[in-house]
């Protein structure tokens, strides 16, 4: 379970306010307003923001001066973060640790972890060598070798076509669900929200709220998530 438990962020002026708990294996969107706060509290939870107040909770361990690299979840964002001029091994070498070495037993595991996201064989391609759709994939496989429990994700694969993005939504669930893993996703479009999370944190006039149902929330939306969604 992901316990944020009272916290306060604020950035300037700003301030947003959680104080709610994610069930351990939940698959979660973050959808509200621009500027309400959604990549706000994802940067909290994933350690580059400190809380003004309030705590953060993982398993009922308090990991809110955690350093970011230490907290476990791996987070992906809209460019997957590879580096160029390396070969796809060493950018997933990279997520096991930071000098991307590798041994036998981890050039077997990057291996089995791209082979899953469907680029067997690839190891040595470098990121330019691939398409859009493989970069995301590889970026997801760098993710899932890590093993973290909680998945971050930051509208991931806003740059994808529509076919393409509706693959790796599936692609995220099914490996999620392999794993338990516990996902949270910050997007703006509402279908994304269907397709990968059961359920949906509002973020607000300047509040996260307790999950809810996506599929009731989105058919009858709140007033503040209703002029946004422009429904
Ligand atoms: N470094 C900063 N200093 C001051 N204010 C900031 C900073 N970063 C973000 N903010 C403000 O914090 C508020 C929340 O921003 P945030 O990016 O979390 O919103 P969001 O819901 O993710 O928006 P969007 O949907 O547009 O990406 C905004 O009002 C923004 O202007």
């Amino acid at each position: 379970m992901l316990t944020l438990d009272r916290l306060t962020l604020t950035q300037g002026d700003f301030r947003l306010d959680a104080d709610l708990t994610i069930q351990t294996g939940a698959r979660v969107a973050l959808i509200g307003p621009s500027g309400a706060g959604k990549s706000t509290l994802l940067s909290a939870i994933a350690g580059f923001l400190s809380p003004a107040s309030g705590r953060i909770l993982w398993q009922g361990e308090d990991i809110t001066a955690t350093p970011p690299g230490e907290r476990p979840l791996s987070i992906l964002f809209q460019d997957q973060n590879l580096f160029p001029h390396l070969r796809l091994e060493t950018n997933l070498a990279l997520g096991l640790n930071p000098k991307g070495k590798i041994d036998a037993t981890d050039r077997a595991r990057i291996e089995t972890a791209l082979a899953r996201v469907g680029l067997e064989g690839m190891e040595r391609r470098k990121p330019g060598a691939l398409s859009g759709g493989q970069q995301s994939r590889a970026g997801l496989a760098r993710t899932l070798l890590r093993g973290r429990p909680i998945l971050l994700l930051d509208e991931p694969f806003a740059a994808l076509g529509p076919a393409l993005k509706s693959e790796m939504l599936a692609l995220v669930a099914e490996i999620a669900r392999e794993q338990g893993t516990t996902v949270l996703m910050v997007s703006h479009d509402p279908e994304d929200a269907r397709a990968l999370c059961p359920q949906t944190v509002l973020v607000a006039e300047g509040r996260a709220h307790a999950p809810q149902e996506t599929g009731p929330l989105l058919d009858d939306p709140p007033p503040a998530l209703r002029d946004y969604l422009g429904s």
